[in-house]
């Protein structure tokens, strides 16, 4: 292949991926040409309704994969946080970049930390995840809506809106806004969601020169984690519009997952954790989800059965 065409979102921090992707390529593949072909979704355009409100599942890689199914793009770049548990069929992801900062970001112009905050703050996040973790430490706060891209929550933060918010370390920091990060909110206290930090790419099943171009940007490490995190969120329920956290260690040839589900209304959440083989890291997915789920998981997931 002489060149390839990247379909990717219009947000500045899906530009700043799909181009983290096309350097990699570059380098990977001397005189490869690489273009954007930026795109935009419905997961970008309505933002009125909260994600969970509009269907969820896969809003923001239907566009994509329509181009790619056009042919008028060979692969899309995504957030693997965004990327639904059963993808598309036709679809595979030949290629998960080495991770970068899973954790949460407590954002605030002016308290340090989420202890800090008085009671009754005022605390934006649009994620079930975030919202159930910050109600179970702090039952206190007022939690409120906020959807729109990185920079968006940012100005409504300074505007006054709210008195703090909760974003990802990772996306911060890939637009040059590690500054606002005034708090780490990570692990053991505090989860991300589920392949938080890293980034996939996505391309047809049935296109194997495309796929091999990225064989050099996988990083197995990192696929060995989000694999687990992913397994165990999808033999939960297998959407990511619930209060599911999960976080995924390697220790040597062992894969440590820890996985929590939590309730937004009352700040309940059950954990388990378990360590197996790195070589297996669905079968360790699904042993923590069926602990969960012996721990009543399936009542916070789902509170009608
Ligand atoms: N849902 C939006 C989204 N998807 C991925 C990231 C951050 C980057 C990443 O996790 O790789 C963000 C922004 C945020 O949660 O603050």
């Amino acid at each position: 292949m002489k060149s390839l065409r990247i379909a990717t979102r219009k947000s500045p921090l899906a530009l700043w991926q799909s181009e983290h992707v096309a350097d990699c390529l570059r380098a990977a593949h001397p005189g490869l040409e690489v273009t954007l072909v930026p795109l935009s979704t419905r997961g970008d355009e309505v933002l009125d309704r909260s994600l969970a409100a509009i269907g969820g599942k896969g809003l923001f890689l239907k566009e994509l994969e329509v181009a790619m199914q056009r042919g008028e793009a060979d692969c899309a770049v995504h957030s693997l946080k965004d990327v639904p548990m059963e993808l598309e069929p036709g679809f595979i992801l030949p290629a998960i970049l080495p991770r970068a900062d899973a954790a949460d970001a407590f954002v605030s112009p002016r308290f340090e930390r989420l202890d800090a905050l008085p009671q009754g703050a005022v605390v934006g996040t649009s994620s079930l995840r975030r919202q159930a973790q910050l109600r179970a430490l702090r039952p206190d706060l007022r939690l409120r809506d906020l959807r729109g891209n990185v920079n968006t929550r940012l100005a409504k933060l300074d505007a006054g809106d709210y008195d703090a918010i909760v974003l990802a370390c990772a996306g911060l920091q890939r637009l040059g806004l590690e500054a606002r990060i005034r708090d780490r909110l990570e692990p053991p206290h505090w989860l991300p969601a589920p392949a938080q930090g890293a980034i996939a790419i996505e391309c047809r099943d049935d296109d194997p020169a495309v796929a091999a171009l990225f064989a050099a940007l996988d990083d197995a490490h990192t696929r060995c984690r989000v694999e687990a995190e992913r397994a165990m969120n999808r033999a939960l329920h297998g959407s990511c519009h619930v209060p599911v956290a999960a976080f995924a260690a390697l220790e040597g040839e062992r894969l440590h997952l820890v996985g929590q589900v939590g309730s937004v209304e009352d700040g309940r959440a059950v954990r388990a954790e378990a360590v197996g083989p790195a070589r297996d890291p669905v079968a360790l997915g699904d042993a923590v989800a069926h602990r969960l789920l012996a721990q009543g998981a399936g009542a916070l997931i789902d509170p009608h059965r």
